[in-house]
């Protein structure tokens, strides 16, 4: 199967690695220093399930790329628009998209960009990020992707794609109803980017103290009778249960937007809580904690925060 990966970093370079690993035609379509950088240096994995050095092949450009069956989409979402541009030429060329976003709209964007064939739902469970010299640091038990069709004309691609990948370093889950798996997830990180971030406590401190562990837990339940409202139901027990998995979690741990915001990095805040904002406004309930969440991280989208 030929796939490409439409940025090498912390997601799409992992899952990217462990498809090249495991004998897959990878093509990783990435922006000019990121080109220059796999050049001199390779694409390096550190992992606790063990670490890669590969020699990965680039592209700077769409049309570079023959034809492929499979885009797995690793940007940040306020790099879609662009990276939507520069993939167009391979949907002409019947490629389908696996987007590892965290969020929810962009579905709906890919859709009405490519169609809705082209479009699968997936997620990605792990913590990884890039360091100064592009080696992807790979630090939790987790290196999963759940994925699944949105139509039925996507099941038999879906079954291929699952067998295609067995035996590689890397769990891939073929869901039974992956609309439930994206709002589960976006549910739970719009919640827990938002506590984490807006506190700016890892999630063990939060669960310190009681009146910061009942905002997070407003948010899930705000995030769950989102879902609701948008015709996906979530266990009853959504926001207990996710909460007591935090407990579950090594000290320290914490969101990838939190840890964006102590790097001084742009962030994801439109497409999570001001996702969510939006969606409740169109679907006409209130998500008052969730509008608050936003509200607090909002001023630093752009970086600035240290
Ligand atoms: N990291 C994590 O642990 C997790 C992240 N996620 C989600 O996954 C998504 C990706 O995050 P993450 O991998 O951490 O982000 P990174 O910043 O590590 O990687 C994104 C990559 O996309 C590249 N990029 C941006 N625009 C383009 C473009 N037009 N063409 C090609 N490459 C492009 C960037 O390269 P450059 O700017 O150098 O050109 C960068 O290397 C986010 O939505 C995030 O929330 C989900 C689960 C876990
Ligand atoms: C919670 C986690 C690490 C799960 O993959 C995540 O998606 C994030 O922090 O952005």
């Amino acid at each position: 199967m030929k796939v490409t990966v439409v940025g090498a970093g912390a997601v799409g370079g992992y899952f990217g690695g462990r498809l090249q690993e495991a004998g897959f035609d990878v093509t990783y379509l990435v922006r000019e220093k990121r080109a220059q950088q796999l050049k001199e240096t390779g694409l390096i994995i550190r992992s606790p399930f063990g670490d890669a050095e590969l020699v990965p092949k680039t592209a700077l450009a769409a049309e570079e790329i023959e034809a492929c069956d499979l885009v797995i989409l690793g940007v940040k979402n306020y790099h879609l628009k662009e990276a939507i541009e520069s993939i167009r030429p391979l949907f002409e060329k019947g490629a389908k998209v696996l987007p590892l976003l965290n969020g929810i709209e962009h579905f709906d964007i890919l859709q009405r960009e490519f169609g809705e064939e082209a479009v699968l739902g997936g997620i990605c469970q792990i913590i990884s990020t890039l360091d100064r010299e592009g080696r992807i640091l790979h630090t939790n038990q987790m290196h999963e992707i759940t994925f699944g069709p949105l139509t039925p004309g996507q099941e038999e691609f879906c079954r291929q794609l699952e067998e295609a990948v067995e035996g590689a370093n890397m769990k891939l889950k073929l869901s039974k109803d992956v609309r439930v798996d994206m709002w589960s997830k976006y549910a739970f990180i719009t919640a827990f980017s938002g506590v984490t971030t807006a506190s700016r406590l890892p999630i063990n401190e939060v669960l310190m103290h009681e009146p910061t562990l009942e905002v997070f837990r407003l948010a899930l339940s705000e995030m769950r009778d989102l879902a609701g409202a948008k015709g996906v139901t979530l266990s009853e027990r959504f926001a207990d249960k996710t909460v007591d998995n935090m407990y579950r979690l090594p000290e320290g741990a914490t969101s990838s937007m939190h840890q964006d915001f102590r790097k001084g990095l742009p962030l994801e805040v439109e497409y999570l809580q001001g996702a969510a904002v939006r969606i409740a406004r169109q679907a006409g309930i209130e998500v008052p904690t969730v509008r608050t969440l936003y509200g607090l991280i909002k001023p630093y989208e752009y970086g600035g925060a240290k």
